[in-house]
């Protein structure tokens, strides 16, 4: 699914009316139909719902869902605020269908006449929708402040009022909406961090626009699928054997960090890989051998380093910033061409040493989280620009960058691709390291780097995913997600 800009969106409305064909009132009906039938069923209706409208068409959708309501016998009270424009049509057609219902509609044009509003108020947020084009103030501000206050449930129409669907609205007033019920598809404000207390939780509302409009449209952001996943995902011939899936080489582990290389290594073992070398320090190989029966290992200090062979590389969980630590990645650089696969303390000493990030071979997968992001390329001043800034970097560079978040964002040649699979049980040390493990085995099994990264990014929140069945999110542990990759992958063969 794209994540389309809001003049798209508008020419997606468009698409489907003329192509359907449908009018454009009776489109704004099905939105509405929708919204209500979602808080129905979500038992969300309160005996008392005040609809704030803004006299666009998400407005125009508040007056709608306000006389779907009052058909149903569910009282509903509208404020429209006045702010000098005369309304759209179909906002217009709206308010004269409610007008023969009900005579509570109100029109605010100063804040004294603001009604109270109580905590146990429902209050529907139908202020401003896709069409804001400029930060909201005066009258428009201060409704916000008044209903954010008020510690009612919200329920945001589309998008809280106030955030732009492309760009962020850091320090400017929003509505913080316990729900959002967005039309259609996900927008860009609703995957970031910083609007996360805007937006609540969010439900996708199917309003049957034209899907042939996807096909016909670019965008620069999208959400991978699994069914795109699953596509890609290599057979395996029953005449191969284990040269087929190629040897990966993972340098990982220190001295109290070999937890790191355990858990990648397991995940690599776990996600196919034909054979997995681990490179350990020589006083830790005991750990690694031990609690290892399918990995081999070499010694970290041995002088020579010798990569042929290796079909694919993850450096990186466990290793240290320290000076010995730099020299293995300044000699993987000299002397290994294929991609690698960059996380964690390796990203730290490529963030010591930038000039070396025109050394990476091409394809490699570079891993960080938002800090390490940071160290390696600079601050952002919001999310936008961070993840803007990926794009960019993707562009410059012929590298793989993965932005790790709650929406782990896939930046390749322009192009970037948002997983939505995981939960907030991998917020925990190792989840990382697993992920390491995954992308190096499938790059090993000769998935090009993009492929190797959207799938290992996809069953590596998957795999958590499936792991609720059986532990919570507090309790859950990388290993446990390590040991459900296997179900992950039988989930996308379903
Ligand atoms: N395809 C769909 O998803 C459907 C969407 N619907 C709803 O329509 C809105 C978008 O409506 P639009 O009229 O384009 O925009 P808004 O209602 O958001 O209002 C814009 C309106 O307000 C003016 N404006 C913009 N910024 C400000 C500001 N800061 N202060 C004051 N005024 C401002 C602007 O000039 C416009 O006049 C979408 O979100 C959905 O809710 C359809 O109902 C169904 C299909
Ligand atoms: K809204």
């Amino acid at each position: 699914m794209l994540l389309l800009s809001p003049q798209q969106i508008q020419q997606w409305d468009a698409y489907t009316i003329l192509h359907e064909p449908i009018s454009s009132i009776d489109l704004m009906e099905r939105a509405a139909r929708h919204c209500v039938d979602w808080i129905i069923s979500n038992d969300h209706i309160r005996t008392s719902i005040k609809i704030f409208c803004g006299k666009g068409n998400n407005g125009g959708d508040g007056l709608a869902i306000a006389r779907l309501l009052l058909q149903q016998q569910i009282p509903a009270t509208v404020y429209i605020l006045e702010f000098g424009a005369k309304g759209t049509d179909d906002f217009q057609l709206n308010l004269q269908r409610l007008h023969s219902l009900t005579k509570d509609i109100h029109f605010i044009q100063s804040p004294d006449f603001f009604p109270p509003v109580g905590k146990e108020d429902l209050v529907i947020d139908a202020l401003f929708g896709s069409g804001l084009n400029r930060p909201l103030q005066d009258l428009n501000a201060a409704i916000v402040q008044h209903i954010n206050q008020s510690g009612a449930r919200i329920i945001a129409i589309d998008v809280p009022s106030g955030l732009f669907l492309d760009k962020s609205a850091k320090g400017n007033p929003v509505v913080t909406a316990n729900y959002t019920l967005t039309f259609q598809s996900l927008k860009l404000c609703l995957m970031v961090a910083e609007n996360a207390r805007y937006f609540g939780e969010v439900a996708v509302l199917d309003i049957g626009l034209h899907p042939l409009f996807l096909q016909e449209t670019e965008a620069t952001f999208s959400l991978l699928s699994k069914e795109e996943i699953a596509r890609g995902i290599k057979p395996r011939p029953g005449f191969s054997h284990k040269g087929t899936y190629g040897h990966a080489l993972l340098i990982a582990g220190n001295t109290g960090k070999m937890g790191a290389a355990l858990l990648a290594a397991k995940a690599c073992l776990r996600s196919g890989v034909g054979l997995l070398t681990v490179n350990v320090p020589k006083n830790e190989l005991p750990i690694l051998q031990t609690s290892l029966h399918e990995a081999m290992a070499t010694i970290r200090e041995e002088e020579d380093h010798s990569y042929d062979g290796y079909a694919s590389i993850g450096i990186g969980p466990g290793i240290g910033t320290a000076g010995s630590s730099e020299a293995i990645v300044r000699n993987l650089l000299e002397n290994y061409a294929k991609p690698v696969v960059w996380d964690a303390d390796a990203v730290t000493i490529l963030g010591k040493n930038k000039q070396w990030l025109e050394q990476l071979s091409p394809g490699s997968i570079l891993t960080p989280h938002p800090k390490e992001f940071e160290r390696l390329f600079g601050a952002s001043d919001n999310d936008f620009d961070r993840l803007n800034k990926a794009i960019e970097l993707s562009k410059q560079y012929p590298l793989v960058i993965v932005l790790k978040g709650h929406y782990t964002l896939i930046a390749f040649n322009g192009k970037g691709w948002f997983n939505t699979t995981g939960n907030a049980g991998m917020a925990k040390g190792g989840s990382g390291d697993m992920l390491t493990g995954m992308l190096t085995a499938l790059l090993a099994q000769g998935y090009t780097p993009l492929q190797a990264t959207v799938t290992g990014v996809y069953l590596h929140g998957l795999s958590a995913d499936l792991t609720l069945e059986e532990q919570s999110m507090e309790s859950m542990l990388p290993s446990d997600t390590i040991e459900n990759i296997g179900k992950a992958f039988l989930f996308l063969k379903e």
